[in-house]
């Protein structure tokens, strides 16, 4: 299959199906907030627009990178976030690199975000959609993290061969400069930064079900979808038991 991997600013046109990949963390963070029970997350364009939504919707939350910052719930880190209990809640989210590669191509027919965390459903997802050929946005590094590359070849290889193993795929993701910046974060006891943050993010097919992007009114929504638990079933044929209680 002839499947495409561009930076964000590498993009020309709108895709058919893209796979926005932000392993290290914006990806690997929404998928721990869906499984805190969060309803949906909503994608802000700037950490203004993030605190505006906020401001303007009672009970919504907000979430940015980097340090901790005033009007913010949380951070960007996994480590935290699995810590919290979204049940119901909405999330908005900003992130230097994941948010703003799901935003370019919100307009797409089929958007997914992955991290490792979701890769397998992703695939699963994809191939009983008929996708066919994939745009993947690798958003880190002006599309060369090699994480975030490592991601988007693995869910590549897996909807060629739902055997394929992750291992190779994890090793680079471990030895690149995103999980040393983390690793140095902690080491200098930057804020926002949780010591199980790497490994958190390195947790292939931790969780079952893929993330879909839509426009919704005038916000971008990134949702939780039911993945077949085998490639070879059709689109929502068997529901993970993770998904009913969300
Ligand atoms: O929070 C993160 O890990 C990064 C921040 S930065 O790009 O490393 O400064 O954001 P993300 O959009 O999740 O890559
Ligand atoms: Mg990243």
């Amino acid at each position: 299959m002839d499947h495409r991997y561009a930076g964000t600013a590498e993009l020309t046109g709108t895709p058919r199906v893209a796979v926005v990949v932000d392993v290290m963390r914006a990806f690997t963070v929404a998928a721990w907030a869906f499984a805190r029970g969060a309803a949906r997350i909503v994608l802000a364009a700037s950490e203004g627009e993030a605190l505006d939504l906020k401001r303007t919707r009672p009970g919504w939350l907000a979430l940015k990178d980097g340090a901790p910052a005033p009007g913010f719930d949380t951070v960007n880190s996994p480590g935290l976030v699995q810590a919290l209990d979204l049940r119901g809640r909405t999330v908005v989210q900003k992130t230097t690199a994941g948010t703003v590669g799901a935003l370019a191509v919100a307009d797409a027919p089929l958007v997914l975000c992955a991290g490792f965390v979701v890769a397998e459903a992703t695939a699963r997802f994809l191939r009983a959609s008929g996708a066919g050929a994939v745009t993947f946005v690798v958003t880190g590094e002006q599309g060369r993290a090699a994480e975030d590359l490592a991601c988007a070849e693995y869910i590549a290889h897996r909807l060629a061969d739902d055997t394929a193993d992750p291992a190779p795929y994890l090793r680079r993701a471990t030895a690149s400069r995103a999980a040393a910046d983390l690793a140095e974060g902690l080491r200098l006891g930057y804020r926002g930064v949780h010591p199980d943050d790497v490994a958190l993010c390195l947790e292939a097919g931790r969780f079952p079900f893929a993330m879909r992007v839509r426009r919704e009114g005038s916000l971008v929504v990134l949702r939780p979808t039911a993945a077949p638990h085998r490639s070879s079933d059709g689109p929502g044929a068997l529901f993970s038991p993770l998904l009913a209680t969300l």
